[in-house]
């Protein structure tokens, strides 16, 4: 099944994209998913992530009778999946992932970045939001930089997360809202840590150890885009995943499958080499990467001669 031709509206690219109109999709309406895979599975080092997202998104696709559109918030330091995690779940459902003229993704300084373009900001967000879900109700829409996005924004799209049947004629309770952000990562470090100097494994720690303290702390954080917000105060936010900061052995794990993914067999050293090369935190103890995974695979490129 291929999608409707005609891509979102080019001048989306620019902050004016919003006032000039919503996309049109020639196949309107015609926005049946690509799979909706029941083995779909997250290929994540994150026994939380994994668990949680899959068992969220199988379950809320495979209930024609959801109450509410998905909402899942995914926090975590930087390089820790969260963008690779929306990436899958958008593969999972249409052919053409995030190129799908049905996934939207914003991103806070790219697409709101003036703190006095507020309303304006709303107005475009609603518009543009009940026009795709109108086009089709199974739109994807991927918030990155939650952190830095102007607080009280993201409450304009409240009333889409709510439970609401029909909102001027337009069902959300099919859409999927998935907001990325590096607010509460001290706090899901803290917990890490909490359970590593204990000498407690990292796969012991519950989804219950970090769900209420991450919501808690960014709803008390002012840059964390979610400052008093009203779709945390009104629970509107299904899942908050922690992604755990990456040790030592998972960065490892990434070079793997970038190699693999390369098509090259598996040089050891390289591999030690390449996590070797990256810097860890906290001082002391010195147990997880400062990027996560980010620059793998660029540090790759120096060790193959591409
Ligand atoms: N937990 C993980 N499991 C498997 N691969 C991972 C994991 N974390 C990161 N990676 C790899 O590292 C790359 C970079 O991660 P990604 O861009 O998803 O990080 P991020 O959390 O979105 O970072 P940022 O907060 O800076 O946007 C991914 O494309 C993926 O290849």
């Amino acid at each position: 099944m291929e999608e409707g031709s005609i891509a979102p509206s080019p001048c989306w690219c620019h902050l004016q994209s919003f006032s000039c109109g919503l996309a049109v999709n020639l196949f309107a309406g015609d926005c049946e998913l690509w799979s909706v895979k029941s083995s779909f599975t997250v290929r994540i080092f994150s026994h939380l992530v994994s668990r949680v997202v899959v068992r969220a998104v199988r379950g809320f696709l495979s209930n024609a009778q959801a109450k509410k559109p998905l909402a899942l918030s995914l926090h975590g330091w930087t390089g820790t999946g969260k963008n690779f995690v929306s990436r899958i779940i958008a593969e999972s459902i249409y052919k053409r992932g995030l190129k799908s003229n049905y996934v939207h993704q914003f991103v806070a300084t790219l697409h709101f970045p003036h703190a006095h373009s507020i309303n304006l900001y709303k107005d475009q967000l609603q518009s543009w939001i009940r026009g795709n879900v109108s086009i089709c109700p199974r739109s994807i829409f991927i918030f990155d930089e939650m952190d830095k996005m102007h607080a009280g924004l993201i409450d304009a799209i409240k009333p889409f997360l709510d439970y609401y049947e029909l909102l001027d004629g337009v069902s959300y309770r099919q859409a999927i809202f998935i907001f990325l952000s590096n607010a509460g990562a001290e706090k899901i470090t803290e917990v890490a840590l909490d359970f590593w100097r204990n000498g407690k494994a990292r796969e012991d720690i519950q989804l219950t150890d970090m769900q209420n303290a991450l919501s808690v702390s960014v709803f008390n954080n002012r840059n964390s885009g979610f400052w008093h917000s009203t779709l945390i105060d009104r629970n509107l936010i299904d899942y908050f995943v922690p992604f755990l900061p990456l040790e030592y052995k998972h960065v490892k794990m990434c070079v793997r499958v970038e190699i693999e993914s390369r098509g090259y067999a598996v040089d050891e050293d390289i591999l030690s080499r390449v996590a070797d090369e990256m810097t860890y935190f906290p001082r002391e103890e010195r147990i997880y990467s400062d990027k996560g995974c980010k620059t793998v695979d660029a540090k790759l490129d120096y060790y193959y001669d591409l």
